[in-house]
């Protein structure tokens, strides 16, 4: 029977018992842990009388890295290969749920790379930073009592000079105080691929795996070319016995051409290799990587596959319940991501196709939405009827399913998937020739303002955007200016993303009608109607938007999650506590946990750059995003004033009190059933 050379034999029951010891905090035996200011509060007199008087107790118990290590199947060392959307996000999580394992994110781009060591990291995400804080830069030790904050001491509190009031209601006499150890860095970034790959016990592939666009199968296949060239690299320098796992969205069967490049490099040694596909979505990126519904592993069935599977399983189970985390073979496990896809564009497709029903028979969208959503059977979620999905995966994971099928001769199945594909291109079409044909069938000398860049809210990726498609669209009829404004991207950065993919002619400053806006007021004045092609928060206007059950959620403020039932809390908790913190007393860093952050130097240009991301972070970041004043909005906008509501955000009857007429998705418009 083989067994893996490099890494020690785990058992999984064994480590679960493990897992609670990961993120313990061990007691710093000269008690010189950082006490946050916001949390001082339950220290001042209170607490140097307790010293004195030996009252009050630190009850800490101490962590075991070797049981951690032990715990997460010898692993030491992950190097993750991209560093994009996935990897950077999942290389992060991973690191900072695992302070005894190093990770290293590898990608060839020196910039992007350079981006993530720096405070201007190269993707938008909620909750990113604060967690790159800990584990790129380390974190000093802090401490705080295990006793909720309590809601009257909130309520009379909005900052953290307030925070003396907490301390002087809350300081009893039985409270045990919890340390939390510093950590050293354990998130690093490099560009050193090969070396990084030679040293891991872990590799993730977490490239760029985009429709193919040339050659055999162009336009559905999936280009592969950045996974064959990170296999062979893989193949070559990779130590004996490291698990290769795909992290990316692969064909099925993909595990073998890794396999395949591996015996060809390396004819005398056997690897592992896993499929580990990803489902976190963007802009919730943390919070599904934190959370996740589930963790697949596909791996072969031999037992040297199965160990393998369970090492890597191991490292998830630092924060995923066991029972989340599903084995299965390799083909289930690459088949499902496409699949999970697929069917996630399949319901959004379905729905949209409905919509088109309602705004021809008085039907509502969101009613029948609604009512279907509650049958436990359908389920409420992918049921929001708009102009249709976009970003970097849903289109390529349906065409590279239909491509798979085509290529078994199962021509009725790719025909299916096919058409949620046509569906989705039809829908953008129907909103844009609403629109146009509202506005009196001609665009021209017309200022259009186009509310939402990237392809959905909170993130900052503009790939694939459904906006692009509408406003390409839009440009055939040759409006005066179509002024684009997002709330979560750079300007420069959509200004260049147009110009590579419409053209740079239709750049206003090369001639074109396209400007874009980094305010949303000065996008929509003396507009002759607007368009909104994102969900953003931002946009929702309406009394029953912001006053239903939904909304409320929207603005749901973080509890106090203490007491913690042990008294040593995981990392996930300690980052509870911390956004808790965060959102009560409006303190950055209420635990005082981060280290100085990375310094750029004299020469940086990302420094002050106009869209900052870290501006974008600490703004988007805050409570109660602001919400635009639609008011103004409307009272800017030039007569007949028109808003196209591509997602359904704004509500009919405050438009209708601006005397806006309104035209959304799924809904009979004013301009009556089509
Ligand atoms: N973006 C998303 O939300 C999700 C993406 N996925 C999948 O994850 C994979 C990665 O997607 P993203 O992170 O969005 O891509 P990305 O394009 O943001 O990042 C890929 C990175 O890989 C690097 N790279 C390419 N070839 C390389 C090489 N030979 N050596 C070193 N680095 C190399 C690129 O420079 C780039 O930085 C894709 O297969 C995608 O389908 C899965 C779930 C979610
Ligand atoms: O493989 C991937 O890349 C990821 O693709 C999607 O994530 P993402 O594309 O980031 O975003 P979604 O929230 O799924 O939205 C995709 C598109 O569908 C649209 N959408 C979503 C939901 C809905 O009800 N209606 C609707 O039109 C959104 O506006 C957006 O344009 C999946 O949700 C993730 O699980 C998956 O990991």
């Amino acid at each position: 029977m083989y067994r893996h050379p490099s890494i020690p034999s785990s058992n999984i029951d064994a480590s679960e018992d493990g897992l609670l010891d990961i993120s313990t905090a061990p007691t710093t035996p000269d008690g010189s842990l950082t006490f946050s200011p916001v949390l001082q509060a339950l220290k001042l007199q209170d607490a140097l009388e307790d010293a004195a008087s030996g009252r009050g107790k630190q009850r800490t118990s101490s962590t075991s890295l070797d049981a951690a290590m032990r715990a997460s199947g010898g692993v030491k060392n992950i190097c993750c290969v991209g560093a994009g959307y996935v990897g950077g996000p999942t290389a992060a999580v991973m690191a900072f749920q695992n302070p005894h394992i190093n990770v290293t994110v590898v990608d060839r781009d020196p910039i992007r790379i350079k981006q993530w060591k720096t405070k201007h990291l190269p993707i938008y995400e909620p909750g990113l930073y604060e967690i790159l804080r800990v584990a790129r830069d380390g974190s000093k030790a802090c401490s705080f009592y295990n006793e909720a904050t309590r809601s009257d001491s909130l309520d009379s509190m909005s900052s953290a000079s307030s925070s003396t009031s907490e301390c002087e209601s809350q300081c009893g006499d039985h409270r045990d105080e919890i340390a939390v150890q510093g950590r050293t860095p354990n998130l690093f970034f490099s560009t050193e691929v090969s070396k990084t790959i030679s040293e891991a016990d872990i590799v993730l592939i977490a490239v760029n795996t985009p429709t193919k666009m040339r050659g055999m199968g162009s336009g559905k296949a999936t280009d592969v070319t950045a996974l064959e060239a990170v296999t062979r690299e893989i193949a070559i320098h990779a130590k004996p016995g490291a698990i290769i796992v795909e992290k990316s969205t692969v064909p099925c069967r993909t595990a073998e051409l890794i396999q395949d490049t591996l015996k060809v490099h390396r004819p005398t040694q056997s690897f592992e290799v896993l499929s580990n596909p990803e489902f976190l979505a963007a802009g919730t990126a943390i919070n599904d990587l934190l959370s996740p519904d589930r963790v697949i592993i596909g791996s072969s069935s031999t037992s040297a596959g199965r160990h393998a599977a369970e090492t890597l399983a191991s490292v998830y189970a630092s924060w995923v319940p066991r029972n989340r985390i599903v084995t299965m073979n390799t083909w289930s496990s690459e088949l499902s991501k496409l699949v999970a896809n697929s069917m996630l564009a399949q319901r959004i497709s379905s729905i949209n196709s409905i919509s088109a029903i309602c705004e021809a028979t008085g039907a509502d969208i969101s009613e029948v939405a609604k009512s279907i959503g509650m049958d436990p059977r359908i389920g409420d979620k992918y049921l929001k009827a708009g102009i249709g999905f976009g970003g970097s995966c849903f289109r390529k994971d349906v065409l590279s399913l239909v491509y798979l099928a085509e290529s078994l001769g199962l021509e009725e199945v790719a025909e299916y998937w096919t058409s949620v594909l046509s569906v989705n291109v039809w829908q953008r079409e129907r909103f844009v020739r609403r629109a146009v044909r509202c506005l009196n069938n001609t665009l021209v000398g017309k200022k259009l303002a186009v509310l939402g860049y990237a392809f959905k809210k909170d993130t900052n990726d503009t790939r694939e955007s459904p906006a692009l498609e509408c406003i390409k669209l839009l440009l055939e009829d040759c409006p005066r200016e179509i002024a684009v404004f997002d709330p979560c991207c750079d300007p420069a950065t959509i200004k260049a993303e147009i110009g590579k993919l419409a053209g740079k002619d239709v750049l206003k400053e090369n001639g074109g009608s396209i400007e874009v806006y980094a305010d949303a007021y000065a996008a929509c004045v003396d507009a002759h109607a607007v368009l909104i092609m994102t969900e953003c928060d931002e946009f929702k206007s309406s009394p029953s938007l912001t006053h239903g059950p939904k909304a409320k959620s929207m603005k749901k403020r973080p509890i106090d999650p203490r007491p913690f039932a042990r008294l040593e809390p995981t990392e996930s908790e300690v980052l509870e506590l911390q956004r808790f913190l965060v959102s009560a007393f409006s303190a950055e860093d209420p635990l005082q946990r981060f280290e100085q952050e990375p310094l750029c130097d004299d020469a940086c240009e990302l420094c002050g750059r106009e869209g900052d991301e870290l501006e974008k972070t600490v703004v988007l970041n805050k409570e109660g995003k602001d919400k635009l004043d639609w008011a103004r909005i409307a009272y800017h906008l030039l007569k007949p004033k028109w808003v196209f509501d591509g997602r359904g955000v704004v509500d009919e009857r405050e438009m209708s009190s601006l005397e806006v007429r309104l035209e959304s998705i799924g809904k009979v418009g004013w301009g009556g059933r089509r």
